[in-house]
């Protein structure tokens, strides 16, 4: 049966697993993987070191590189961690890559904020959390894709991802 190739992004707010869930998919798949949150312009992220949450405008140029990568990546699939925190921040990226799937990581704020606060030398305060809870408009019924909860350990996680994205190898 012919599928076409995967190509998936895995949003989810700060400290979800976006990173850690994204390389373990891309790795299953044999696609590569790409960090979202490298392609942030600079004045991006002194903006979230400094612990001021990102606007709609901040975000545009930022998405639209992430969409080049996207569509540079559709025929041959690939992995990417971003955000993608609004519905309209997805719209973006499907208008430059239409076959995109996305892996939503979700989970209970305490969680989150644990995983956050654990990990040093990263960009992001831990501050940030409540900010990018409140933007987040989860994964809609109609777009393609699935959402996780993110309690179990990655390698479980990320063998879940291929079941729920119809990524899993055929059998039989
Ligand atoms: N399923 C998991 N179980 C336990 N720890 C996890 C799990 N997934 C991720 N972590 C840990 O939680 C922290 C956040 O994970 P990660 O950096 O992958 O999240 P992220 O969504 O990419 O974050 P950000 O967007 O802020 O970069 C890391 O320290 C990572 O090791
Ligand atoms: O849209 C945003 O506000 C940003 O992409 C953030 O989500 C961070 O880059 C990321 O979570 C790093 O911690």
């Amino acid at each position: 049966m012919h599928r076409s190739a995967p190509l998936v992004v895995v949003m989810g707010v700060s400290g979800s697993g976006k990173t850690t869930i994204g390389q373990l998919l891309a790795e299953a798949l044999d696609v590569p993987f790409e960090e979202g949150d490298a392609h942030h312009p600079e004045e991006n992220i002194a903006k979230m070191a400094s612990g001021v949450p990102l606007t709609d405008e901040d975000r545009e140029p930022w998405l639209d590189i992430l969409g080049g990568w996207l569509r540079d990546n559709a025929a041959s699939g690939g992995v990417m961690s971003c955000s993608a925190l609004k519905r309209s921040y997805r719209d973006r990226l499907r208008d430059s890559a239409p076959t995109t799937r996305f892996l939503h990581l979700h989970g209970p704020k305490e969680l989150l904020a644990s995983r956050l606060q654990d990990r040093t030398a990263h960009f992001m305060p831990p501050s940030l959390l409540d900010s990018q809870l409140a933007v987040l408009e989860p994964l809609a019924a109609d777009e393609a894709g699935a959402t996780l909860t993110i309690g179990p350990l990655p390698s479980v996680l990320a063998h879940r991802a291929l079941v729920v994205l119809g990524l899993a190898p055929e059998t039989g």
